[in-house]
């Protein structure tokens, strides 16, 4: 077996005996999903249950930002991995998700109108030079990620997505009722991903589901999975670290006293 990249943990030779089919593999994949996905972090139930201040509720939201322009970057090396025009095809309309159109608002924008809310500078926000150092080389990875590895792999590390919906559903309900300074408007990013990302989630599934034809393939699945929950999960610990436990790292975002 190749050593795995970037330092993920391989998925153990007694899991892949019980990868032996796609629906063995679904399963795997959903355990993982059940176990790492990031709406287990400590920060979300922080951020969910009304337990932030606007000031970490506004880093979470910076640092998030980069998070979101920069899917639409992966999303076009993901394109640029394919030459099948049948998966180009499909794959591109999530640049158009976040991008938008011209005169069609996509999704950077309706998270510009969350940190607008929240009352940070936009310039500020896109400029990008507040956030953390591991928001970051967290994103980054993922980018380089999607380059690096095999398209099926690619497409796989997308697969958080089938997790999403949950904790955004979560996320407008515990954001709404706890916070004074959230209402709908500001929360419109979210509630439009609720449709976006079971279609792009099912495609992904069904694709993995059908490419992954050997029991190492669909360990390469597995563990690209386990690559993005933790491209995920350090971005929380990150923020719990900065702006719960009070390490703000040099030139940072400072929230203001509130
Ligand atoms: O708020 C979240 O917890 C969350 C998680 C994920 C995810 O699981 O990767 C995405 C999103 N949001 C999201 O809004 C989004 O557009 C998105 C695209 C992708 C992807 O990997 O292509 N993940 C996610």
């Amino acid at each position: 077996m190749n050593a795995p990249l970037y330092g993920m943990s391989a998925f153990s030779l007694a899991t892949t005996t019980r990868l032996q089919d796609a629906d063995q593999l679904e399963a795997a994949l959903r355990q993982i999903g059940a176990t790492r996905y990031h709406n287990l972090h400590p920060f979300h139930r922080l951020l969910h249950g009304g337990k932030l201040n606007k000031g970490q509720v506004q880093a979470w939201a910076l640092n998030r930002y980069y998070y979101q322009c920069s899917i639409p970057i992966k999303d076009a090396v993901v394109i640029s991995r394919f030459s099948d025009r049948a998966t180009r095809v499909e794959w591109r309309h999530r640049l158009e998700d976040h991008d938008g159109d011209l005169g069609a608002e996509g999704g950077i924008e309706r998270w510009l109108k969350l940190t607008d809310g929240l009352g940070l500078d936009s310039a500020y926000v896109e400029s990008t030079q507040g956030i953390l150092p591991a928001t970051r080389f967290a994103v980054d990875a993922y980018v380089h990620f999607v380059r690096d590895k095999s398209p099926l792999e690619a497409i796989a590390s997308s697969l958080t997505e089938l997790f999403a919906p949950n904790l955004h559903e979560e996320r407008i309900a515990g954001m709404l009722e706890h916070y004074d300074f959230v209402n709908p408007q500001i929360m419109s990013y979210f509630k439009r991903r609720l449709t976006q990302a079971p279609r792009d989630a099912q495609f992904a599934l069904t694709y993995v589901k059908r490419h992954a034809g050997t029991p190492a393939e669909r360990e390469a699945v597995c563990n690209a999975l386990i690559f993005k929950t933790n491209v995920l999960w350090a971005q929380l610990d990150a923020l719990h670290h900065a702006y719960v436990d009070g390490h703000i790292p040099p030139g940072a975002f400072v929230p203001e006293a509130n």
